[in-house]
């Protein structure tokens, strides 16, 4: 006969709140629901499965023992913080993760308090758990009240340099605060590093390490229900070795590691460090990624990210490709290259798949380097590749060169190093949201004295892109291509060598020139063919790059036409903003001509789908058709002309 209860205790689990009355083993019993829910939930979703799996036990510990959302649970890239939303008020939305209109994939301040700090690009957690608890020192107000600051990061994020500046100033600050790493032996990839055969030796050779001022004389200072598991803490802890780790050099109390799966363990430790702990205090737990989901466990990545899959099988339910991804090709042609120049090179900040590296890696093993979640570190790493003499590819998405922006400027730019970077995950990439939108790098990489930009208007022309930067030794060049598949487009047998600055003609039409930078090409295409049917032709031409700008070219679109219309997947400043300028100089707009850029809006847009979120941005087909009827003063069905 099964022990477990009729009703599961879930249901009755609508916030951290409902938790306080439960046994430990009941707690035991609620993680058991919560990982079943989890996957449940991702089945029909699709999203980051494997991290949350991994930390299903430390998710109900944390709420089972601290006052959410008084205490400030901050998780770091919060791609695994579906159990946490499941038991946070949100579990009757948890299967609209990722969808237009649903819940993030992340966590996120607008939606609820218990997310006290949003994230999604990794190694932020520490610094935000350090400013909470400055916050509260200081006398700070918010609404739920400022109580424990606990950060929840990965042995993947803990590479990151952020995380070190902020132990750094922690330790040297002094204030109570919890940092919880959670170590899987995993990143997105298997992780790479020093820091990461640290965190091995820690447990392989010394398995414990001693918290003295926690262990001593714990249990009596907790509640009745407590002391029993305090006590069993206190045994652990005083069972730990006595050594320094490079924690305590920081200034952190240690304690661990532990099993983050055994809650006879989590909880005990949790309430005496609640209890005892005064200043930063790391506690290092040991999980594994995909826990207690075969399917997870046993793929290559842990189950770290996932399509809708089949609860039972574990397969993935895919669409079918019709196109290479854009990623395939360009990890293909570098491939290419490297074969037949051993000066070539290539960096990635932990995405070897994601950047497609992986096969470089593969076959030219002494070349590829994955630099960790160390996005600063890979483009000055990069520049000084270039420096060496060397042809360094630097592949990282849009949204992560953020990261390394100062040192594009700085180390690179400056110093007009030939790096080559491949910007990947180029404009707005669906589900991950805005913290993963590419819509900045147009205008962060063009205002670059010495920069080239270009954009791929589709995979065949990606190809070309990738030989022509590999060509181009005078300085930096940077090639921006989206999320997902190609276009389906034939590919070239043989790359071209562009012409710096040099776009190209589509079709030549008549009264308004529509120039596409990017893979917009494929609807303003699809909006010429509308606006033929209302007998207008215009005309389209692909930039190619954004810097420097085909001068001639645009000018003579602009002696051949009424009006200019530039679009790219990109944020106001880039491309268009260029344009402009160029305009402006020129005195184009002292004689009336008319001129109209189509950007990314001035909001972040939620996650949905691609396509969804261009039509947010009114940047589908439908919409450049309306911009070029309005700018020509052609009214629409159902409207009057003014
Ligand atoms: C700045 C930045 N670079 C890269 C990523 C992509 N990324 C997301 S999760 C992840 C791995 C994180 O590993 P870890 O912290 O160990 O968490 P786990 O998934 O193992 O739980 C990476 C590289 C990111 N989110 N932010
Ligand atoms: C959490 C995170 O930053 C990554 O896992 C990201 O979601 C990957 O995105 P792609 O699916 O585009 O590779
Ligand atoms: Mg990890």
């Amino acid at each position: 006969m099964s022990d477990r209860p009729s009703t599961p205790l879930l249901d009755q689990i609508a916030r951290p709140a409902d938790m306080k009355g439960l046994s430990d083993a009941q707690l035991v019993q609620l993680a058991h629901e919560l990982r079943q829910e989890t996957i449940s939930a991702v089945s029909t979703t699709g999203g980051h499965l494997g991290a949350g799996l991994g930390v299903v036990e430390l998710t109900v510990a944390l709420h089972a023992v601290f006052n959410t959302p008084r205490d400030k649970l901050i998780w770091d890239v919060s791609h695994q913080s579906y159990p946490h939303k499941i038991l946070t008020e949100r579990r009757d939305r948890i299967r609209t993760l990722r969808t237009k209109g649903g819940l993030s994939g992340f966590t996120k301040r607008s939606e609820s308090p218990y997310d006290p700090f949003g994230a999604a690009h990794s190694s932020t957690s520490i610094s935000a758990a350090l400013g909470f608890s400055v916050a509260r020192d200081l006398g700070g107000v918010v609404p739920e009240g400022l109580g424990e600051a606990i950060a929840v990061i990965g042995d993947g994020a803990m590479s990151a340099g952020m995380a070190f500046e902020a132990m750094n100033n922690a330790g040297h600050l002094d204030k109570r605060m919890i940092v919880i790493l959670n170590d899987n032996e995993m990143s997105i990839a298997p992780p790479v590093g020093a820091l990461s055969s640290y965190l091995s030796r820690l447990y392989a050779e010394e398995p414990f390490q001693e918290l003295k001022a926690v262990a001593k004389g714990a249990a009596s200072l907790l509640p009745e229900p407590f002391r029993e598991g305090a006590k069993r803490a206190k045994d652990m802890l005083k069972g730990m070795a006595v050594g320094g780790t490079m924690f305590e050099s920081l200034g952190f109390s240690y304690i661990g590691p532990i099993d983050g799966h055994d809650l006879d363990q989590l909880l005990p430790v949790l309430r005496t460090v609640k209890a005892r702990a005064r200043g930063p205090i790391l506690i290092h737990v040991l999980t594994k990624k995909g826990k207690g989901y075969a399917p997870a466990e046993t793929a290559r990545d842990k189950g770290h990210a996932t399509a809708k899959f089949d609860m039972v099988t574990g397969e993935q339910k895919k669409a079918p490709s019709n196109a290479p991804s854009y990623t395939g090709v360009f990890g293909d042609e570098l491939v290419k290259l490297a074969a037949k120049d051993d000066k070539i090179c290539a960096v990635t900040a932990a995405m070897p798949d994601g950047t497609g590296l992986s096969l470089m890696a593969e076959r030219y093993p002494s070349r590829c380097f994955d630099v960790g979640i160390a996005e600063q570190h890979g483009v000055t790493f990069a520049a000084a590749l270039a420096a060496g003499g060397m042809k360094p590819f630097c592949a990282m998405y849009s949204t992560f060169l953020q990261r390394g922006y100062d040192q594009v400027v700085h180390d690179v730019a400056i110093q007009r190093l030939p790096v080559r970077f491949a910007i990947d995950r180029a404009g707005l990439v669906g589900a991950d949201g805005a913290t993963h939108a590419g819509s900045f790098d147009i205008g962060f990489m063009s205002n670059l004295p010495g920069m080239v930009v270009m954009a791929a208007a589709d995979e065949a022309e990606l190809v070309h892109m990738v030989h022509t930067a590999a060509a181009h030794d005078a300085g930096p060049i940077a090639f921006r291509y989206p999320r997902g598949e190609g276009e389906g487009v034939e590919m070239p047998e043989e790359p071209q060598l562009l012409e710096i600055g040099k776009g190209r003609m589509i079709q030549t039409g008549k009264r308004v020139a529509l120039l596409s930078f990017g893979t917009r090409l494929g609807e303003t295409r699809k909006a010429a063919e509308a606006l033929s049917a209302k007998g207008i032709t215009p005309t389209i031409a692909d930039a190619r790059f954004a810097k420097p700008l085909d001068r001639e070219m645009i000018l003579k679109l602009v002696a051949d036409h009424e009006a200019l219309i530039t679009i790219e997947e990109g944020a106001v400043g880039g491309f268009g903003s260029h344009v402009a300028q160029l305009l402006a100089d020129e005195g184009v707009f002292d004689a009336g001509f008319k001129f109209r850029s189509m950007v990314l809006p001035d909001t972040f847009i939620d996650q949905a789908s691609p396509k969804d979120m261009y039509e947010t941005a009114a940047m589908n087909a439908p919409q450049i058709e309306a911009k070029v009827l309005e700018v020509l003063g052609v009214a629409q069905i159902g409207e009057k002309r003014a």
